[in-house]
């Protein structure tokens, strides 16, 4: 991989989404994209950059040896931003809901088994009349996560139709998990965690519940994510294969126990 500052994404557009705070590497994408325009950071190989073999610097100053693309989907209000806050800042943004405006991303360097993996978060607009500036994302995704929202059973009936669009616009090797969140709201829980984990099954894909506020499972989700894509693009010889839903079954938390 040649080095390369990977472009800050540019200002401009509709107003910036208001929840993500100023930040490193924020990448403020215009929120009426022009469609089918790839987005304003840097293009990334399907491999994530592995033929080069040679580090490459990120905007945040951080040296990495392959960047890959993620996306955080699913309905207004599910905790989309909240996740990628917790992982990035291992903050909980409290206070009154700030609907993201467009879309958005952030950097974040993870070191998985001694390589360093940048991944390049895209924050999306759960609301449906930013749908077609998402859409024009999904192409060039590596990885999408897919939130619904424990207390709220409609975000969880419209996973389906979310699964539709993915299929009709990601890549057909997108890594895929699904994200039961806000579980430490026990209280409100409306959405069983069988039932997200039935679903997942349905569609052979790794699931976990999630808590931005607590923390629970969220380092987890990007590193599973990370490790899986990092095998895929590095198979190096005598490594032992690395199987996304074992790993995920293996660690994950659950809610009655401490944070992740
Ligand atoms: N209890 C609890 N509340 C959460 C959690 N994650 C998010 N929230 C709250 O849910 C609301 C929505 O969170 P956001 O992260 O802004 O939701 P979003 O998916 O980004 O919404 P859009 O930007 O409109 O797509 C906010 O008031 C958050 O404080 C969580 O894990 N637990
Ligand atoms: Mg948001």
């Amino acid at each position: 991989m040649s080095r390369k500052k990977a472009a800050r994404g540019k200002g401009g557009g509709a107003a910036p989404s208001a929840a993500l705070p100023p930040a490193q590497g924020t990448g403020r994408a215009a929120a009426a994209a022009p469609r089918g325009s790839s987005a304003t950071a840097p293009e990334l190989p399907r491999n994530g950059g592995a033929a080069a073999g040679r580090p490459s610097l990120s905007s945040s100053g951080e040296f990495y040896d392959l960047a890959f693309k993620v996306m955080l989907v699913g309905d207004s209000g599910v905790g989309k931003t909240c996740l990628l806050v917790r992982f990035k800042d291992g903050a909980f943004l409290a206070g009154s809901f700030i609907s993201t405006v467009g879309i958005d991303f952030r950097n974040k360097v993870l070191t998985v088994d001694g390589v360093k993996v940048k991944l390049q978060i895209w924050d999306t607009a759960g609301q449906e009349r930013f749908r077609s500036v998402t859409h024009a994302y999904y192409r060039d995704a590596h990885a999408l996560l897919l939130l619904y929202d424990v207390t709220n059973k409609a975000s969880f009936d419209n996973i389906q139709a979310w699964l539709t669009e993915i299929h009709e616009y990601a890549q057909q090797d997108v890594v895929l998990m699904l994200l039961g969140n806000k579980v430490d709201s026990a209280q409100d829980r409306v959405v069983k965690r069988e039932d997200g984990e039935k679903l997942a099954k349905e569609y052979g894909v790794p699931f976990m519940e999630t808590s931005a506020k607590s923390g629970l499972n969220v380092e987890l989700a990007f590193t599973a994510i990370a490790k899986e894509l990092k095998h895929r693009s590095m198979k190096l010889p005598n490594e032992p294969k690395f199987k996304l839903h074992d790993y995920v079954k293996k660690e994950v938390r659950g809610s009655g126990c401490c944070r992740s």
